[in-house]
């Protein structure tokens, strides 16, 4: 295997795949660095190729490097493999190579990861390789690394988070200036906030990526991105805004990985990402621009927060590199970094069965009886109330109504019967809620 090598002190020796954001950053600081990441690891951490496209592109690159045949890097002499292309094939196929060959695998790629992780696993088990993927989700912010060692002994009910720095600096600019979502875009996408096809980000693609890692390791089961509930940000508008704000609240978009236990004691796992109005007093409510933060509950922990960069070359680096670090100290002493814990495999529970709480804002004709009709339909769908607030407007009424949690089809069920009254003017803003006022 390669690793049994490095015992005496031999060089391990990198395969990187992919020299583009974070790639060009990996191996600037595995250079620059080297002396001390050979210290820290306990062997010189040596680069040994780099697969790119189009090696002619890549003048600063060390030439004698370079490849563009990805696949022969991989079966080289290499004993890790660094993965930053992204996507899932070919890269899945050279990974799976690799990790079958015992040669241990990092890597930043949240979509192979909340797709195929059972079947790397797998590969990474057969011949006792690594599999590590702390950048995949939050970028710099050691995440992944709690929650599958630190937070290994307590039992996480937990997990919600602003995980896309992209959509989180959209919805901070619409709350401060007050705009609509389509301008908001054109100045992220100007100022370059936002990538040329913003889809994966503003459509909640991402975030679904990162909630399926996530509430996988979390819940010890296997969640993939398709599990995953998502809502995007297209749909959030001035006038959702602008009641969070009446409320005292903000809208940020959040993954929302959850242990729900039924009235019967069975457990199952909720994953969804969509906007969500929170208090502006919540810890999560104080991240703005492209900055990612991760609330996490556990029963003997309590809340933990996570902070920092979640994307960007030199802060998704950083994670690569600690994960290298990793790989690299345990080919040293011949052990193995944590491996699959889905032992628990909880099923996931359909959005509609998610318990959730909504806050609906509507215009009312303003006459006696109104409130109780509305409220009427609450009851018929077994919704409860737990706040009403009204605000005559001549002759229409602004009714503000946030429910208790009831299971999210009959709140929508709920929506969908209030929108049909004659009584209702106009639907002004319906969002879920989280967090205490
Ligand atoms: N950029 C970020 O802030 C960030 C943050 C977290 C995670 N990630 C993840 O890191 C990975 C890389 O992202 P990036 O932003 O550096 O992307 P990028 O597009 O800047 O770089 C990818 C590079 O891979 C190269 N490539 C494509 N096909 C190749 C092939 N067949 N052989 C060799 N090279 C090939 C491309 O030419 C490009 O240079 C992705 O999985 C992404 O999701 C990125
Ligand atoms: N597009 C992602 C990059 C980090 O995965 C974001 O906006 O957060
Ligand atoms: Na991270």
């Amino acid at each position: 295997m390669a690793g049994l090598s490095t015992a005496d002190g031999k060089t391990i020796r990198v395969a990187l795949l992919g020299c583009g954001t974070v790639g060009s950053e990996v191996a600037r600081l595995l250079t620059e660095q080297a002396g001390e990441l050979a210290a820290r690891a306990g062997a010189p951490v040596e680069l040994a190729g780099i697969a790119v496209r189009r090696p002619d592109k890549h003048p600063e690159l060390p030439q004698h490097l370079l490849t563009s045949d990805a696949a022969a890097l991989v079966e080289s002499d290499v004993d890790v493999v660094v993965e930053l292309i992204g996507g899932i094939e070919p890269v899945q196929t050279w990974l799976l190579t690799a990790l079958r060959k015992g040669k241990s695998v990092v890597t930043a790629n949240k979509a192979l990861l909340s797709e195929h992780s059972a079947e790397l696993f797998e590969a990474a088990d057969a011949s006792g390789a690594d599999l590590y993927f702390e950048a995949a989700v939050a970028g710099a912010i050691p995440l992944l690394r709690p929650l599958r060692e630190s937070l290994a002994g307590d039992r996480i009910t937990k997990v919600m988070g602003i995980v896309n720095g992209t959509t989180n600096f959209i919805l901070s600019a619409m709350d401060s200036t007050g705009a609509g979502y389509a301008e908001t875009l054109e100045e992220a996408s100007r100022l370059g906030y936002a990538e040329a096809d913003p889809t994966a980000d503003v459509d909640g693609y991402d975030a679904a990526a990162k909630a399926a890692i996530l509430a996988s390791l979390a819940f010890h089961s296997r969640v993939t991105a398709s599990d995953v509930h998502r809502e995007g940000i297209a749909g959030v508008t001035a006038s959702d805004i602008a009641a969070a704000k009446a409320l005292g609240r903000t809208v940020k978009l959040l993954a929302i990985c959850e242990r729900v236990t039924a009235d019967d004691g069975t457990e199952s796992v909720s994953a969804r990402v969509h906007p969500v109005m929170i208090p502006r007093s919540h810890p999560l409510a104080g991240v703005n621009g492209a900055f990612n933060a991760v609330f996490v509950e556990a029963d003997a922990a309590g809340e933990l927060m996570f902070y920092g960069q979640g994307a960007g070359g030199a802060p998704t680096a950083s994670a690569v590199l600690g994960d290298l670090v990793a790989v690299a100290r345990n080919l040293v002493v011949g052990g193995r970094g944590p491996r699959e814990s889905a032992h628990a495999a909880l099923p996931v529970r359909p959005m509609g069965q998610t318990p959730t709480r909504y806050h609906v804002s509507l215009d009312v004709a303003d006459r006696p009886g109104v409130l109780a009709q509305v409220a009427q339909v609450f009851a018929a769908h077994d919704v409860s109330i737990a706040a009403v607030r009204q605000r005559d407007r001549h002759a229409t009424a602004s009714l503000v109504i946030v429910t208790h949690l009831a299971p999210d089809a009959a709140l929508q069920a709920t929506v969908e019967a209030i929108g049909k009254m004659d009584v209702v003017h106009e639907v002004v803003s319906v969002m879920r809620v989280e967090g205490e006022d």
